[in-house]
């Protein structure tokens, strides 16, 4: 017998509310997950339709009392059919609850349109917040100061969550808010109304004549049957733009419909305004600080056939289009394009699914593409289009590496190298433009020698050992732990400890070596008012300033034809990130950032200053050679078995009373190993999870990693059916990441 779970109205805010139903012997065979139904419904047995979410061969109630489902409603499947399928799929690849999957896809009606998010962000720079903290520790404000270590932490906090999760109550907050020290926000800041009707329309430019070759082999792979993803390798300033809206014009004149992701940071006025002057009202563009109820009149439109094109973060791959005809993923190695919260899809996979099932195309398009999408378009599962000059045969800019161990030794203590200096300097008197960016990525947690650049590293993983509130120096990795070091193991010095230099001080330093010089700073605490962050962009563009100093968010995507100098400070602190991925998002973040310099008709240059002058990230993202870094790192990932050589299937478990949780993880982690033992597959952990020092919120994670795919998800739902039945789980928090 097969019973089928369906929920009756999936518009509605309570998606989880599912009836489970009988299914008659004729329909056992036709009946998939997605599918629309009827039923009979509530107490009058009046017919109602329903879709399926679920299929399982045992009842959840007593089946006496269990009605039978009537028929199946349509043969033509129907969008929302097609993405609950979607959503079964993605429940099964990454491991996630059907409710979860489908809050994920579906646009949910918010119930009350008021309820907008709040959050929590801190007032004050970061280095205040860390004396606050600790004054507040020290005066026994234990539950003040966990709040502002986690802001430190997160940046920003749900509201809800931070009173859920570490039990913040508004006497707790209120004194900090009233000091000034932290400050709620309805989550606007980055809010964008674009009134399309307003801007001028625009031509689409001609293309290169290599851009045009791009163009004709995607048109070639289109013509094959079924045509395969297509990964645009161009390096920067190439005009992978321009490729993609020629593909966009020829879909919608099919009149089929299209979906542009792109990272969230790249969504700026600049980007919104171009879509709009090439494509006028068909387009709309999603962002996820949009409310709810903002999603889901956008993606009415959508299913409406209003607009034919869509733009936005990650959630835009669920557009309700009818008849997609082609998905883009620009940046496709960015990480935001993984899901923090479950299921812990990723888009690119996720984008090839539905593409798949809709019979749409995909273009995948970078300069540094990830490993993942190299490997398949190396591997002939994705079609590879090169681009491999700039537009114009523009010079890619001139890089040097500077080694900061030798400045160090030279006498000089800034943070600025010496021919980085002269070169910022040559820069004003030209009347040209700098960036100045800081790589501060996982800055927090590890610990180096200022002397030599020494980071502590765990004896068995290879990653940084990260340091935790006890004092104790940990490896995330498999849960090695060693006490706190007082001098370098490797020259001796006492100068060792955690990071600390911000963009502020970076701010400073140039003010007081070029007085004249005007500089604008973008970085967490200058882009935190609405409006600020396009502000202090469109104010670089107009050559209103000489230096940029940032963040990663200053170098994804931007297009300065002024800029002829990019000085990356710092740029192997990424490096030490916990993170198997630490050298690729080096390699990107610093290709991606030379990328900056030179794209205007003045030729470029940029000047990289590390620790870890000859470490092959730094060496091939100075020579801006892609292929280099591929063939090192992937030998790398392939001694080790990390994705994409092996995949890797991570538990995540975490709680508030620490006691239940290493109960909770000590059962889980019989469990898996019991499992994986069968085939002979090692578990790594448990350990202390990367994420998450919220003190009072332990979170412990399990590893395990294998070349084959179906022996993880194997495990995987076999895990979740041992979770689902043991209520001894419930009290803790349980969430699957798959790569
Ligand atoms: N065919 C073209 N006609 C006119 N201008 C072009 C053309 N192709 C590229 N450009 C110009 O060259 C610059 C770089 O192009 P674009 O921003 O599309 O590159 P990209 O490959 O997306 O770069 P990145 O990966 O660095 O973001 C832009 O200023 C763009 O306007
Ligand atoms: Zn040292
Ligand atoms: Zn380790």
């Amino acid at each position: 017998m097969t019973y089928a779970d369906i929920i009756v109205d999936i518009s509605h805010e309570k998606v989880d509310r599912s009836f489970q139903y009988k299914v008659p012997e004729e329909l056992q065979h036709k009946l998939q997950v997605g599918m629309v139904v009827t039923i009979p419904f509530g107490n009058g047995n009046h017919e109602r339709k329903g879709y399926v979410i679920g299929l399982s061969d045992t009842p959840a109630f007593d089946t006496s009392r269990m009605k039978e489902l009537t028929g199946i409603c349509s043969s033509e499947e129907t969008t929302e059919e097609r993405l609950i399928a979607l959503a079964a799929w993605m429940k099964n690849q990454y491991g996630s609850t059907m409710v979860q999957a489908l809050k994920t896809v579906l646009p949910v009606r918010e119930k009350v349109k008021a309820k907008e998010k709040r959050y929590i962000i801190l007032n004050v720079s970061e280095e205040e917040a860390e004396k606050i903290a600790g004054k507040l520790e020290s005066g026994r404000c234990k539950a003040r100061a966990r709040l502002v270590r986690a802001l430190l932490e997160e940046k920003k906090l749900d509201y809800t969550k931070a009173s859920k999760e570490f039990g913040m109550t508004a006497s707790v907050l209120r004194p900090l808010a009233d000091e000034g020290i932290v400050q709620v926000v309805q989550d606007e800041v980055y809010r964008m109304t674009v009134d399309g009707a307003n801007i001028p329309h625009e031509e689409l430019s001609i293309l290169t004549e290599p851009q045009q070759e791009a163009f004709d082999q995607i048109q070639e792979e289109w013509k094959a049957d079924p045509p395969r993803p297509v990964l645009i390798h161009g390096v920067t300033g190439s005009g992978k733009t321009q490729v993609y809206m020629k593909l966009i014009r020829q879909v919608i004149d099919e009149g089929k419909q299209v979906i542009v992701l792109v990272p969230e940071i790249a969504l700026t006025y600049q980007t919104v305004r171009r879509f709009y002057g090439w494509f006028g009202e068909k387009v709309s563009v999603l962002n996820s600080r949009l409310s709810a109820g903002e999603r889901y009149d956008q993606f009415k439109r959508a299913k409406r056939g209003e607009i034919q094109i869509m733009v936005g973060p990650r959630s835009a791959l669920f557009t309700p289009f009818s008849n997609l005809g082609l998905i883009i993923i620009d940046e496709e190695h960015e990480q935001s394009y993984k899901s923090e919260n479950s299921p812990r899809y990723h888009a690119r996979e996720t984008a090839l699914y539905r593409a798949q099932m809709e019979n749409a195309r995909l273009v995948l398009g970078s300069a540094t593409p990830s490993l993942e999408a190299y490997t398949k378009a190396k591997d002939g599962e994705f079609r590879l289009v090169k681009l491999d000059a700039r537009f114009e045969d523009r010079p890619l800019p001139k890089v040097s590496v500077v080694d900061l161990r030798e400045e160090l030794r030279e006498g000089n203590r800034s943070v600025l190298s010496r021919s980085l200096r002269k070169a910022i300097e040559n820069r004003l008197k030209c009347g040209e433009q700098a960036i100045l960016f800081l790589n501060r990525r996982g800055y927090a947690g590890f610990v180096s020698c200022r002397s030599c650049g020494e980071v502590l590293k765990c004896p068995h993983c290879d990653v940084a050992l990260t340091e935790h509130n006890n004092g104790r120096l940990v490896c995330h990795y498999c849960g090695y732990e060693q006490p706190r070091v007082e001098k370098c193991p490797v020259c001796g010095s006492p100068y060792i400890g955690g990071f600390k230099a911000g963009t502020q001080q970076i701010e400073q330093v140039l003010h007081k070596n070029f007085p004249k010089a005007r500089i604008l700073r973008m970085d967490y605490d200058t882009t935190r008012a609405k409006g600020s962050y396009e502000k202090i962009l469109s104010s670089f563009a107009a050559h209103e300033a000489d230096i940029l100093v940032g963040t990663q968010m200053i170098v994804k995507g931007h297009d300065f034809p002024d800029v002829t100098l990019v000085g990356a400070l710092a740029a192997d602190l990424s490096l030490n990130v916990a993170d198997y991925r630490c050298a690729e998002r080096t390699f990107q973040l610093l290709t991606q950032a030379v990328g900056r310099s030179g794209r205007g008709t003045k030729p470029g240059e940029a000047i990289i200053q590390s620790y870890h002058p000859d470490h092959y990230s730094i060496q091939t993202a100075a020579a801006q050679d892609y292929e280099a870094f591929y063939q090192e790192e992937m030998a790398y990932r392939m001694l080790m078995d990390y994705p994409p050589a092996a995949h890797m299937l991570s538990v995540l478990v975490s709680g508030e009373n620490e006691e239940l949780l290493e109960q909770g993880m000590d059962y889980l982690a019989k469990f898996v190993e019991r499992i994986a033992s069968r085939y002979r597959i090692p578990v790594i952990g448990p350990a202390y999870a990367a994420v998450g020092k919220v003190n009072d919120i332990y979170r412990k994670v399990l590893y395990l990693k294998h070349r084959d795919e179906r022996i993880l998800q194997d495990i995987k739902d076999k895990t979740e059916k041992y979770i689902e039945l043991n209520s001894g789980f419930r009290r803790l928090y349980i969430q699957f990441d798959y790569t």
